[in-house]
């Protein structure tokens, strides 16, 4: 008799994860949850966390707000296509972007080339609760945010549907459950995540 043989099936450990081989990139809209589940999946994957927002304007010491003001949205996308092509290549991780990444062809094609992309996807109701009481999303600020996101939201889902895995985000109100969906759903990706 193998010494398996005395295990119960409930005690039958799951695979968990193990070597990452591509950096996974998380895009979705505003609210998503890019930045909060990214930043939970690389501690659990003990890899590191990376922010193309974070790093724009710790390299602009200024806010995102401020860089919109200043210098205009353009600007900051060039600055994000920049930082991304750079994340990519310098360290494999997880990579949360901003919720317009995704949007503009080279970034695409930047992402497909080094790394895994996944969309967060969340209903219209549960991002407006997520970002209505926050005021750091310049896009937002306008006479009528609500309608504003609405528009982004219409404009954006068939790009966001491009990636190359999606995660449901309705119904789930914990983030570290959000980060066992992604897991989950990477469990399809052998050549991002080796499983031991
Ligand atoms: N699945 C979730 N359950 C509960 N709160 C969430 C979930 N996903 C995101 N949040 C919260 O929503 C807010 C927006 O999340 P954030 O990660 O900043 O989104 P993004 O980077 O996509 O704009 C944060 O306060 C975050 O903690
Ligand atoms: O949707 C967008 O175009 C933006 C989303 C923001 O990031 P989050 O999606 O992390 O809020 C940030 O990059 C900037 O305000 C523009
Ligand atoms: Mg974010």
């Amino acid at each position: 008799m193998s010494e398996n043989e005395h295990i119960p099936d409930s005690a039958v450990i799951a695979a968990t994860p193990g070597q990452l081989k591509k950096t996974i990139v998380m895009v979705g809209m505003m609210g998503a949850g890019k930045t909060a589940v990214g930043r939970a999946l690389a501690a659990r994957l003990g890899v590191p966390f990376l922010d193309s927002d974070h790093e724009i304007e710790t390299a602009a010491n200024m806010t995102i707000p401020e860089i919109f003001e200043r210098d205009g949205e353009p600007f900051f996308r060039e600055k994000e296509t920049q930082v991304i092509a750079r994340l990519l290549k310098e360290e494999r991780g997880v990579l949360s972007t901003g919720g317009g990444a995704f949007l503009a062809q080279r970034n695409r094609d930047l992402i497909t080339d080094d790394g895994v992309s996944v969309w967060l996807d969340a209903s219209l109701g549960v991002l407006w609760n997520r970002v209505r009481h926050k005021d750091t999303r310049p896009l937002l600020r306008t006479a009528d945010p609500r309608a504003t996101l609405n528009a982004l939201y219409d404009a954006r889902v068939p790009l966001y549907a491009k990636a190359d895995l999606a995660v449901v985000s309705d119904g789930v109100s914990s983030i570290e459950t959000m980060v066992d969906k992604v897991l989950e759903a990477l469990k399809q990706r052998p050549d991002v995540l080796d499983w031991k």
